[in-house]
């Protein structure tokens, strides 16, 4: 039974997600699953796919090894799940990534491998599943899970400008291929408490995070699950090409509000003293 969503509600849709075998692919394939979806989850590894799969009830799973960047494996892939499904309903594009370094350090290899891994997987993946499943079956959905802020997050240029860039794919292919019936979103997460976050990147990076959010806590891989749920359901039907943030209001401000310097003598939030009108 799913916390958030009625039974059933996307009984009979085939959902591939990218990613799945950890973090938020993880737990967002649980969640379809647990909807009634059939998902397939990609990633490099057999083992954690199959350890999702486990994790899902009903067996309504089904683990592929894919690397994204590879066509010749995406193609193949998707060929895979239409030749056993007959039909791609949802495309969750998940997997991504990046390495966090002063962007004067970045080689040209390694900007290269962050874009390819995250504009490109995610344009072969779309590609892929609208061209063989969704044109020709009369619509879909695909959700690209981006990042914030909006504004670039510093260390990470080549993965800001590659989630820039994803999220302009989804909304001029929104233009695009609305005469198919397809519609494409964006999530923006902004940090979550996935065990990558909290094990790959530097500890005072990690230690400070939730201290750069006004909601001053970090986000749940559910809360970025619940929604691509939502716009995979009905309540999703009307909603495309839009960029949808989930982050705290991070992409606002960064730090709690008011800051110190901010503070009124009292503590509280500077006021300004109301003058006599017309002054
Ligand atoms: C406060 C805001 C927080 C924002 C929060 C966001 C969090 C997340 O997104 S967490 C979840 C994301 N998951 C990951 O980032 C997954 C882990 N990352 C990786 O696997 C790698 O970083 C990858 C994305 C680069 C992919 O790895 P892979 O394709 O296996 O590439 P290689 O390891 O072979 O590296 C190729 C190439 O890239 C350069 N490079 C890789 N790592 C670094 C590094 N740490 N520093 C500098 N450069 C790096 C380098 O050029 C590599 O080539 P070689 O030098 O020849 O090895
Ligand atoms: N956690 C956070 O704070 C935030 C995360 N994001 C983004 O959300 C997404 C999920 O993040 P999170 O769950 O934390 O990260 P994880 O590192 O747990 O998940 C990334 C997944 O992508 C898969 N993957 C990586 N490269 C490839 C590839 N070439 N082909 C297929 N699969 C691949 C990995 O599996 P395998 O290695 O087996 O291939 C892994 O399961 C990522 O795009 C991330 O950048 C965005 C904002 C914030």
């Amino acid at each position: 039974m799913n916390e958030i969503f009625r039974d059933g509600l996307l009984d009979g849709q085939v959902a591939i997600v990218t990613g799945g075998g950890s973090g938020i692919g993880r737990v967002t394939a649980i969640e379809l699953a647990s909807l009634g979806a059939h998902v397939v989850v990609f990633g490099r590894r057999e083992e954690p796919l199959t350890e999702t799969c486990a994790l899902v009830p009903s067996g309504r799973c089904e683990a592929v090894v894919c690397d994204i960047r590879e066509e010749d494996e995406v193609d193949a892939a998707v060929d895979g799940v239409l030749a056993r499904h007959g039909r791609i309903d949802l495309l969750v594009n998940n997997a991504g990534g990046q390495f966090l370094t002063p962007a004067e350090l970045i080689t040209p290899k390694g900007f290269r491998t962050v874009i390819r891994l995250n504009l490109e997987g995610t344009w072969l993946m779309t590609h892929a599943v609208a061209t063989k499943a969704m044109i020709p079956g009369g619509g879909g959905k695909v959700v690209s899970i981006t990042m914030t802020p909006h504004t670039g997050l510093p260390g990470m240029t080549h993965s800001s400008a590659s989630r820039a860039g994803i999220e302009s794919l989804m909304k001029t292919l929104s233009i695009e291929w609305a005469r198919f019936d397809i519609r494409l979103n964006a999530i923006a997460p902004g940090i979550v408490g996935t065990d990558t976050f909290l094990t790959k990147y530097p500890s005072q990076f990690v230690e400070g995070a939730a201290e750069t959010v006004p909601l001053q806590r970090l986000g749940t891989p559910e809360q970025i699950a619940w929604m691509v749920c939502q716009l995979a359901s009905p309540a999703g039907d009307y909603t495309t090409g839009s960029v949808i943030t989930i982050d705290g209001a991070r992409d606002n401000h960064i730090g709690a509000w008011p800051p110190e310097r901010e503070l009124g003598p009292d503590g509280k939030p500077a006021q300004e003293v109301r003058r006599p009108r017309g002054r």
